[in-house]
């Protein structure tokens, strides 16, 4: 029988159950060859020292989510060295990288070809808009460069004085709060400073003024507050396991899937995650009315934006600008994007900042009560100290420095590989996932010494051999993707936090209190950090 007649009659023979079969056994071997055979005999990175590769299906994954945000990644790298190869859901393998060689090759020299991965982008996207967040390559280039003015040194410094309305509204605020009780009352500190934050980029960016301070039912504040409730752990992997679906990030942000989100509630399905993305689309939604409304607003005096630098007056500017290339930028949505994107990166990660540096404080009460003494003479002499007062002070110069590199308020962030590379003389496959375990870096021995893991702040008035500018508090990446908003940050942090310790004394709130920060996008304090909070006694 001819070879051609054999496989016609085989053929002939075949019923659907055999490729049933066929197609069971394929698929059986190839997941037990990506889970079993692949990290274990082929994969290029098995030679690299990690934890053990763990449960087929699940690998290290549960630590990861169960541990404090980028612990499980810190004790790794005390057992393992600088680079450690760790297995997460579904036999991905993910890189994790602590040296300034590889960190430079992944996020300055290979930026281009290190973007953030598409789960990544999509959680940002959703919920912080598609702008300069999930933008790459070339996009983001030009993105970039349009926004750079709005936070130059010049810029941060013409704007400190706009933090002050804000402020003044907080210490008035909690000065009434606490009138009646000497002894102090517990309040929760991170609803209040995502408040304070929320107002001060409101103002300063887009020269809209909410007042979230004074109405806390502000559309606005409401709306935020919503979007961070739904920032834990479990909701961003549920999140980033959806928008990784091909095409389910960009129908979720499409106008049609907005206007049906209310059917999403209506899916009956056990775990909550239909009326979680209900609440999601529902309150980026309202963000969005407002941002466009700020928007519309700026467009209409076109010639108030025409020497203003802050970040809404170069938005309007660039989409005004008949000869823009930038078409990115030009459109309506897009532009609503960015706004919404600056609101979202530019209060969360501040208030978050603040809070857990009232925290150390609050443990810490020698430090609290040298940085009081620093901060109290320089509102006697102005009520208003501007960006060159607040950065003379160099004990609170110490005290942002040090509570950013104990609580990153982002604690780690992801970069895949879009073509074959090698850092430190391994082959990093294509698409390979690499975490970049930002509050680990900071806290090196190796760097720090000994007492690495601990709140003392004057280390920074005694930099040790070892220090290095750039890695020793990597609290805002370095590279093109690195924080636009740092100078602005830090600006802020040292404002709101010498108003504050001016006029209150803040403690734990009760004996044995720990920290909680979540598993999340941003490391936010899991119970709004409550602190027994007096009024300072003069
Ligand atoms: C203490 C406060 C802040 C910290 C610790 C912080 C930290 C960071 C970090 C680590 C990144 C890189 C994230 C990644 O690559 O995955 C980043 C990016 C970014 N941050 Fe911040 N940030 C803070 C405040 C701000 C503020 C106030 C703004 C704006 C008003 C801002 C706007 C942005 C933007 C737009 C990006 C994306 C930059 C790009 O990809 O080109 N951030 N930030």
């Amino acid at each position: 029988m001819s070879p051609a007649l054999a496989l016609a009659t085989i053929y002939g023979q075949l019923q659907l159950r055999h490729i049933s079969y066929l197609v069971t056994g394929y698929a059986l071997y190839i997941s037990f060859y990506r889970l079993v055979l692949y990290p274990r005999f082929f994969s290029p990175l098995r030679n690299i020292p990690g934890p053990p590769l763990g449960n087929p299906l699940l690998g290290q994954f549960l630590p990861w989510l169960r541990g404090e945000p980028c612990i499980p990644q810190r004790e790794w790298a005390k057992q393992y060295g600088t680079t450690v190869r760790a297995m997460t859901l579904f036999g991905v393998e993910r890189m994790i990288y602590l040296s300034p060689d590889a960190l430079h090759q992944i996020l300055v020299k290979g930026w281009h070809e290190n973007p953030r991965p598409p789960f990544l982008r999509g959680v940002l996207g959703l919920m912080a808009g598609h702008g300069l967040l999930t933008a790459i390559g070339e996009d983001h280039k030009r993105l970039r460069k349009a926004m750079n003015p709005a936070f130059s040194v010049q810029s941060i410094m013409a704007q400190t004085h706009m933090y002050y309305e804000p402020i003044e509204g907080l210490v008035e605020l909690l000065n009434e709060h606490l009138e009646d009780s000497p002894a102090g009352k517990v309040l929760p500190i991170y609803e209040w400073m995502g408040k304070v934050t929320l107002d001060i980029i409101c103002d300063t960016a887009f020269g809209y003024k909410p007042d979230c301070l004074h109405h806390p039912d502000n559309e606005l504040a409401v709306a935020f507050e919503e979007l961070l409730g739904l920032q834990s752990g479990s909701d961003i992997i549920l999140l980033a396991c959806l928008t990784s679906i091909p095409g389910a990030a960009r129908l979720l942000s499409s106008d049609w899937v907005v206007r049906h989100r209310k059917w999403l509630g209506r899916i009956p399905l056990p775990i909550s995650m239909f009326s979680k993305l209900e609440t999601l689309l529902d309150s980026t939604h309202r963000i969005r009315n407002i941002s466009r409304q700020m928007l519309r607003e700026k467009m209409a005096a076109p010639d108030d934006t025409s020497t203003k630098k802050d970040i809404m007056s170069l938005l309007v500017r660039a989409a005004l600008d008949a000869d823009s290339a930038d078409e990115a930028m030009i459109d309506d949505r897009a532009m609503v994007d960015q706004v919404l994107t600056f609101l979202a990166a530019g209060h969360e990660t501040a208030a978050t900042g603040i809070s857990w540096a009232l925290w150390l404080l609050a443990n810490d009460q020698e430090s609290q009560g040298r940085l009081r003494e620093e901060v109290t003479p320089v509102f006697q002499d102005s009520p208003r100290p501007d960006y060159r007062a607040l950065k003379s002070l160099e004990f609170l110069d110490c005290v942002v420095n040090e509570s950013t590199r104990l609580f990153p308020p982002i604690a780690h962030t992801s970069r895949v590989t879009t073509k074959d590379d090698y850092v430190e003389g391994v082959l990093l496959p294509k698409g390979t996932l690499v975490n970049i375990p930002i509050r680990a870096i900071s806290t090196q021995k190796r760097l720090w010494g000994e007492d690495a893991e601990e709140f003392r702040p004057t280390r920074w008035l005694n930099l040790p051999d070892t220090y290095d500018a750039t890695y020793s508090n990597f609290s805002f990446l370095v590279g093109p993707h690195s924080c636009i908003g740092k100078t602005m940050a830090v600006n802020e942090m040292r404002a709101v936090l010498a108003a504050v310790i001016a006029n209150f004394e803040f403690a734990p709130a009760y004996e044995g209190q720990r920290a909680h920060p979540a598993m999340a996008v941003t490391l936010k304090p899991e119970d709004n950090v409550p602190l027994l909070v007096k009024r300072v006694r003069r």
